[in-house]
């Protein structure tokens, strides 16, 4: 398989702070599994920022789909983020609008400024949308309020935002951090059903080393901006783990048990 995703040597400086990134470079596969995991400040979020240049980059590059996003202008961005969607700790919904109007949202990248205000969207455009909703379970609620769902159910709504665009990866932003373990093992299997089924590739950013262990099929280990893992769940020992969380590590191996924990 291709590499639809190449990181090289990316850093990210705010002002005169310490690098949130310093030098960071991986790559992803298409149609892969990748979880970024790390201790909180790791620089995570920015990472996954600096990949669609939510985040600009002080320095470095990034090739998505052979395509080098650090160096493109403003009309060839909107392509590209057309093809890369996002999914977000807090969900990002418009609460006062229905589920089905929060999904058409995920279109908004393929239409003009005005269509997109008026809110107009194609009859098939909102097919897909119907259908995208019932493959996620969500066919009661897609003429519902957004503030009238649960946090689990908000969440499926973000990942069918997401899936309207058609896109080729999927950006998820500590999408379990808000969710309790249940909803966080539903919004997780489907996560992997869309990578395994859909062909799409998922990059997520994970607090939990035990849910990226189950999911993965690469992880990347992040400490103070740095990348210190890249590799499989099951060559990543208790040391390594240790590596990426410092002194939040001896809680996480403790909770985990098992293979890993030796
Ligand atoms: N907009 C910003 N301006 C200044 N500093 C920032 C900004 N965003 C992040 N940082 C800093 O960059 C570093 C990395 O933050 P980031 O949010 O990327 O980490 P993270 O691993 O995602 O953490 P968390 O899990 O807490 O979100 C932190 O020191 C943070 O304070």
């Amino acid at each position: 398989m291709k590499n639809l995703l190449e990181v090289r040597r990316v850093s990210k400086y705010y002002g005169q702070e310490a690098a949130a990134l310093s030098d960071v470079s991986f790559s992803v596969k298409e149609g892969e599994f990748v979880s970024i995991i790390g201790p909180s400040g790791a620089g995570k979020s920015t990472l996954l920022r600096c990949i669609n240049r939510m985040v600009d980059a002080s320095s470095g590059e990034v090739i998505y789909n052979d395509v080098n996003v650090t160096k493109i202008n403003k009309p060839q961005l909107k392509n590209v983020r057309r093809t890369i969607g996002m999914i977000f700790q807090h969900y990002n919904l418009v609460n006062r609008l229905s589920v089905i109007e929060n999904v058409l949202h995920g279109r908004l990248g393929y239409k003009s400024t005005i269509a997109g205000m008026l809110g107009l969207y194609t009859e098939e455009e909102k097919k897909q949308a119907v259908k995208i909703l019932n493959l996620l379970g969500l066919q009661d609620q897609t003429y519902k309020r957004a503030d009238q769902l649960s946090g689990g159910q908000k969440q499926r709504v973000g990942i069918a935002r997401a899936l309207v665009q058609n896109p080729k990866m999927l950006l998820c932003d500590e999408p379990i951090a808000s969710l309790d373990p249940n909803a966080s093992k539903v919004i997780m299997d489907y996560l992997k059903t869309i990578s395994s089924t859909m062909g799409i590739t998922v990059l997520v950013n994970l607090h939990q080393v035990d849910v990226a262990l189950k999911y993965s099929d690469k992880i990347i280990g992040v400490n103070k901006g740095r990348v210190v893992y890249d590799g499989l769940p099951k060559d990543l020992s208790s040391g390594m783990i240790h590596t990426i969380y410092g002194s939040e590590a001896g809680e996480l191996i403790f909770e985990l048990g098992g293979k890993n924990a030796g």
